[in-house]
């Protein structure tokens, strides 16, 4: 029957008029109750944090939407201290202790599971499945990301390193007379290198100035798109809502298929292929037996590679280059570190840029780009299992959500003194005074335990191996257009990083 005729019925019609009328105060009937619950009865109760937060989920769900929640939660870490109840069910802490607890092994050598509506195991990859699938998938894995495998690969990393100084001269001589954005090119670069290293074919974005298939573009419509999801499937009314609008507009899901389609094709043409190359899929596949990982498991664990693999470390890129141009003192310290550590272009290899003490103020430069612009700033979450746990000495009920705030932690007064001043100094050996009682340990932007990141090696001899060329053959002013680049940045799981605009000259000395 169409909806018009079902309207044109009258007893149908006051049938789904009565149970209409009768289902709205029913509805918030439960919600109130359910917040009352929430705020008197619930085992949280005693935790600290806003009334409004501990009663209803809406508050988060609007910050995660927004992509505010990473300076939303910082704020309420500075009122309440170092847990906060963000939701009803979730709570968020900032110390280091909270790190070891949340995302390290027990001593049964079990784990907090992974939030299932924060991860969905609707695909098979290794940031998404079970402990012991994880256990069995990381294995394999982490022969290609070894020291050893990464050095044998060096090649390949080195001739988009000199690609990219290249193209960047070019730009210099060009028409735009070196007026670029930077952290579009740190993009193509870590983009053309992961994908050279997955799937063994250049992306070329370097040469063409552009991120294939939408691959960039997409992560954020996706991520942006998984806090819908949550939103809608907590309210089930607004999530009616947004599915339909969600249908109206097909476009979103066209261009995710595409790509989808589009990595698969890359990926079996790389399987199908005979290749001495060391690439990631070599080492893989050289320990992949019966007990290895599926089609399905290399398929979407090659998908993370691409996006975890190239986002993160051009973002940090960015944000060092950001500070060190807002702290010239830093940038001309950098610099002079770099040029005496290699009289000739040629002397930048992986192995010199990697050899310890040698880039003393390089180490620290990343360290506190780091702290000041974490390349995944929120929070990762996980979840209590069925006893429990104890985090940060207290007890925490089981079917918590919980996680360390990457920004809330590195932006607080109790981890660090002026906590909102960029200075490498406090890294080093002979760091000021006031820096003594900073909290080292709670700096851990790869996470740490089972689930830590499992290119934090090569992420480390990229961002080496590019900030010593940047300083090494150029010379870096900032373009007006990106003064405010960092005045209210937005973020879903990652920065979702404006263009910053700078100009390159040729090293003048
Ligand atoms: C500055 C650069 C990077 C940062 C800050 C970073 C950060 C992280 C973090 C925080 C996680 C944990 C995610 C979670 O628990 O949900 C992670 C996992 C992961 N990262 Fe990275 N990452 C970086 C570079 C890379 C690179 C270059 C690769 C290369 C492919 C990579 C591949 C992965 C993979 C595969 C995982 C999942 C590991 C597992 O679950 O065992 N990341 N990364």
């Amino acid at each position: 029957m169409a909806v018009a005729e079902w309207f044109a019925v009258p007893s149908l019609w006051l049938l789904t008029k009565s149970l209409f009328i009768g289902f709205i105060p029913l509805y918030f009937i439960t919600v109130i109750c359910n917040a009352l619950y929430n705020v008197f009865l619930h085992p949280l109760r005693k935790y600290p944090g806003p009334t409004l937060r501990a009663a209803f989920q809406l508050p988060d769900m609007l910050s995660l939407l927004r992509g505010t929640a990473y300076k939303d939660t910082k704020a309420l870490h500075d009122k309440y201290g170092s847990v906060v109840r963000l939701a009803p069910n979730t709570l968020s802490y900032n110390s280091s202790q909270a790190w070891k607890d949340i995302y390290g092994l027990k001593p049964d050598r079990s784990e907090l599971d992974k939030h299932p509506a924060y991860y969905k195991r609707s695909s098979r990859n290794l940031l998404v499945v079970n402990q012991a699938d994880h256990t069995r998938m990381r294995k394999l894995i982490a022969h290609a990301f070894s020291d050893t495998a990464l050095l044998e690969q060096s090649p390949i990393l080195t001739k988009y390193f000199d690609l990219l100084v290249e193209r960047l001269k070019q730009q210099i001589d060009g028409p735009e007379k070196g007026r670029l954005n930077i952290a579009a090119w740190f993009n193509f670069t870590t983009f053309d290198i992961i994908g050279d290293m997955t799937l063994g074919e250049p992306f070329g974005a370097l040469k063409t100035e552009t991120i294939l298939h939408g691959c960039g573009a997409n992560v954020f419509s996706a991520i942006k798109f998984l806090g819908v999801i949550r939103f809608a499937e907590t309210y089930l009314i607004v999530g009616l809502l947004l599915l339909l609008l969600q249908k109206s507009m097909p476009s979103l899901a066209k261009k995710r298929a595409a790509h989808l389609e589009y990595t698969k094709k890359m990926i079996d043409a790389r399987l199908a292929r005979e290749t001495d190359r060391n690439d990631f899929m070599t080492y893989i596949l050289r320990h992949n037996d019966e007990r290895g990982m599926s089609y399905q498991e290399l398929v979407g664990t090659c998908r993370v590679f691409l996006v975890a693999g190239s986002e993160t470390t051009a973002t940090l890129l960015s944000g060092a280059i950001f500070y060190l141009l807002q702290n010239p003192s830093c940038m001309d310290k950098l610099k002079r570190e770099v040029r005496e550590a290699f009289p000739t272009a040629n002397d930048i290899t992986m192995r010199s840029v990697t050899s310890s003490g040698r880039l003393s103020y390089m180490e620290a430069v990343l360290q506190e780009s780091f702290r000041c612009y974490p390349p995944v700033p929120s929070t990762l979450p996980r979840i209590t299992g069925s006893g429990g746990a104890i985090i940060d000495g207290k007890f925490v009920p089981p079917g918590t959500s919980v996680g360390v705030n990457q920004w809330s932690a590195y932006r607080s007064s109790s981890n660090f003194a002026s906590p909102n001043t960029f200075d490498p100094g406090r890294w080093l050996p002979d760091a000021p005074g006031k820096y003594r009682g900073d909290n080292k340990a709670v700096l851990q932007p790869f996470t740490l335990g089972p689930r830590q990141c499992i290119g934090k090696g090569l992420a480390y001899f990229e961002l080496r191996s590019i900030l010593s060329r940047m300083m090494w053959h150029f010379e870096i002013e900032l373009d007006t257009d990106s003064r405010g680049w960092l005045d209210n940045p937005r973020e879903f799981a990652l920065w979702d990083k404006p263009p910053l605009w700078v100009r390159l000259r040729h090293r003048t000395d």
